[in-house]
């Protein structure tokens, strides 16, 4: 493709016919004939690594015009520069799904493009999700490094999704990919908005900016699309107001729904391994039986239900595939019983609301005791960890504090800003370890949560990941039991 067709303006008419083979905004990235996107960001700015760029075979830079010196190949201003590399990492790769929708929020992201890739293949259709699990779809998994990668990510996943037969994809849309512009060049059909509450407050200033960049989301909806907004959620009336503005198509779900217009739930019964719901959508009533445990599971449910419905899929196949819905790899997933007849959940909650809805979750599993184990990532949201602490004392009855993804940080120092709010946990640095102490304490009626680390498969110490499967660690230990 010419650098012209990819860029609207800024393109120098000399340059206007270079051939490029590819994009990327990182110079590790780069060979051979492609477009270097020199991007200011947090760590570092893209400008100091042009030369490293042009040495690996870049033939053309693009920049917000702060170069500060002239790179010596073909140079594109854009005044957004994240803006004008999304839109020609959109023409790059113009081979993209028919439909497209997104999900934004604190929790609940990854679980409703899940479910709605399972909804839109039992009702048939060629799905894929795209989020922290990577991109997943027929063929299987593509690693994506991200919740939502950069650009060149995205698009070049859409095609190659597409290539592969798929029509209908559900991505995440998180808050440092829409602040980053990482999405701009989609259209979707339907975007929906789960829940708004406390994170990354280490890179968004506060509460109102991480909500302006999550607002971001309505924007890329095509006119008159559908939103559909958490009716019972935090915040989401101003999410209603945002896509108001925008002149959406707002389809509500939940408890506090409407009846008409809305996918409202009437009632929900938990079950030992499932949940029966009554939902009204378009004045009929369906009852399904959700196999999954967790209440906030059966939200994210309906959330991607209504997402299906909102594009016009038939509600007795919809609700024919919630009744089939596989459980998400490390939320709320059950790993197994101890020999005293307790319940092991590994599960993903690494906010204060994520930690407190989990819990509440795990009371009906818990006649006994809830054993909590958990702790915080490094480099991340410090203001998390004393009310994670908090959260974890008022609702568990044991708490183990470990960690998490220390990073960068001391471990010890992160264990400590989440005790001083949990004086009465017992502090065990190694995850492992900790996992298996709480194992080995269980009663009968009692359930460990350990939480924070869900489907990951490594544990970040001082930019070394080590492997490291909450999963695999709760299983050893309950297979070891005498
Ligand atoms: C704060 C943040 O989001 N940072 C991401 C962002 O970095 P940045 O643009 O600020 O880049 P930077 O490191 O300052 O470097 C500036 C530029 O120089 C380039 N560079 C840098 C070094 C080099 O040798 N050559 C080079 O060209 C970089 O590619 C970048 O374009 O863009 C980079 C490239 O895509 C990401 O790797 C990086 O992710 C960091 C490592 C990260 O941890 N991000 C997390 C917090 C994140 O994005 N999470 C969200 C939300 C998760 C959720 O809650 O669901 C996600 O979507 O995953
Ligand atoms: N609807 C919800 N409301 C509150 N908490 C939820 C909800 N859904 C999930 N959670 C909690 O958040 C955790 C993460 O869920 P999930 O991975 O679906 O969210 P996410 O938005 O994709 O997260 P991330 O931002 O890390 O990608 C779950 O393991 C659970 O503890
Ligand atoms: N998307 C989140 C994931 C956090 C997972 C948790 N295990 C941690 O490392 O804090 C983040 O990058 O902030
Ligand atoms: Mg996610």
């Amino acid at each position: 493709m010419k650098l012209g067709d990819l860029f609207h303006t800024g393109v120098p008419v000399e340059a206007a016919n270079i051939e490029i083979a590819g994009l990327t905004a990182d110079s590790r990235k780069i060979k051979p004939g492609f477009l270097f996107a020199a991007l200011a960001g947090v760590a570092a700015h893209g400008r100091d690594f042009v030369a490293q760029a042009k040495a690996n075979g870049a033939v053309a830079v693009l920049s917000a015009g702060d170069l500060n010196t002239d790179p010596g190949i073909a140079h594109v201003v854009a005044n957004n520069a994240r803006n004008a590399f999304a839109l020609a990492a959109s023409a790059f790769y113009p081979k993209r799904p028919q439909t497209i929708v997104a999900v934004t929020g604190t929790n609940g992201k990854s679980s409703t493009v899940d479910f709605l890739r399972q909804i839109w293949t039992h009702a048939g259709k060629s799905a894929a999700s795209l989020g922290t699990l990577g991109a997943i779809g027929p063929n299987g998994v593509i690693d994506l490094g991200h919740t939502t990668p950069d650009p060149a990510a995205v698009h070049a996943t859409l095609t190659a999704l597409a290539e592969q037969g798929v029509t209908h994809a559900a991505m995440e849309a998180s808050s440092h990919g829409l602040e980053q512009h990482r999405v701009d060049g989609l259209t979707f059909d339907a975007a929906a908005f789960t829940n708004l509450t406390q994170d990354h407050l280490d890179y968004h200033q506060d509460m109102a900016s991480y909500r302006d960049a999550k607002m971001k989301l309505w924007a890329l909806v095509k006119p008159n699309g559908k939103a559909i907004i958490n009716a019972d959620a935090a915040e989401g009336e101003a999410f209603e107001v945002g896509a108001k503005a925008k002149n959406l198509d707002i389809i509500l779900c939940g408890w506090r729904a409407p009846r008409e217009h809305a996918l409202k739930i009437i009632e929900i019964q938990p079950r030992p391994n499932a949940q029966t719901m009554n939902l009204l959508w378009q004045g009929k009533e369906y009852k399904v039986e959700l196999p999954l445990i967790g209440e906030f599971q059966a939200i994210n449910a309906v959330t991607a239900a209504t997402l299906a419905l909102a594009i016009g899929e038939h509600p007795e196949t919809v609700f024919a595939g919630m009744e089939k819905l596989q459980p998400v790899k490390g939320r709320m997933e059950h790993i197994g019983q101890s020999k005293t007849g307790g319940h092991v959940f590994v599960d993903y909650a690494h906010t204060p609301d994520g930690l407190d809805v989990l819990l509440r979750a795990a009371r009906p599993h818990a006649p006994g005791r809830i054993i909590a184990v958990f702790g915080c990532g490094g480099d991340r949201d410090t203001d998390k960890r004393p009310k994670m602490g908090a959260i974890a004392a008022r609702h568990a009855d044991v708490v183990i504090v470990t960690d998490d993804n220390p990073r960068g940080e001391e471990p010890a120092s992160i264990r400590a800003q989440i005790l001083k709010a949990a004086p009465n946990a017992t502090e065990i640095g190694d995850r492992a370890q900790a996992i298996r102490e709480a194992i080995a304490m269980m009663q009968p009626g009692d359930a460990v949560m350990i939480a924070g680390k869900g489907h990951e498969t490594g544990q970040i110490i001082k930019g070394v990941t080590h492997p490291f499967s909450d999963q695999d660690v709760a299983r050893d230990a309950l297979d070891a039991q005498t």
